[in-house]
């Protein structure tokens, strides 16, 4: 049977996100394949993909209702030309960090890891296009549970 609550409740809440996305990109940044990418880095980045991830994994909805909500998620990503080496360098250093930070439960660290194969896709795909490429409207925040996309 699978768990019931959200992922972000079984994940123990924005802090413990907060040290995910913290030593992810302390990795990122120390990572030769992936630093020139983060370019013009800034440590406000650590806590919007912490309040993003909480979104996606249903807790508060502030990067909604505060940062511009999935369409400013995405845009983020233009122009940025992310091969698929980099997103799989991208995707081990994630499953290192998840590795450390995440509670040791086995379906919770899979379940929070296919999303990120998920979003990573997303992101190299949406990173092809220019700066200011007109995306439409990507709908709401997709959420994230025991069961995959909701
Ligand atoms: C599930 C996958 C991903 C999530 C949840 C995510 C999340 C985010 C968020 C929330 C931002 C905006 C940060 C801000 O407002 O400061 C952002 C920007 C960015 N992302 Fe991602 N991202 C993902 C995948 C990737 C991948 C695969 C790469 C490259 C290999 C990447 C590179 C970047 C870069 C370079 C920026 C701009 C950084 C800056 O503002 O300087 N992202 N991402």
């Amino acid at each position: 049977m699978e768990p019931t609550g959200t992922l972000y409740d079984a994940i123990g809440g924005i802090e413990v996100l907060r040290r995910l996305s913290n030593t992810f990109y302390e990795a990122v940044l120390a990572d030769e394949l992936l630093a020139p990418v983060f370019a013009d880095f800034t440590p406000t980045h650590i806590e919007h993909v912490a309040v993003w991830l909480a979104e996606i994994f249903s807790g508060p909805t502030r990067f909604t209702d505060d940062l511009g909500g999935h369409h400013a998620l995405l845009s983020a990503h233009l122009g940025l030309h992310i091969t698929e080496e980099q997103r799989l360098r991208w995707m081990e250093l994630m499953a290192a960090a998840v590795e450390k930070e995440l509670p040791p439960d086995d379906l919770l660290r899979r379940r929070v890891l296919e999303y990120f194969d998920w979003g990573t896709k997303i992101a190299r795909e949406v990173s092809a296009e220019e700066p200011g490429t007109d995306i439409g409207d990507p709908g709401p925040t997709p959420r994230w549970g025991w069961q995959g996309l909701a």
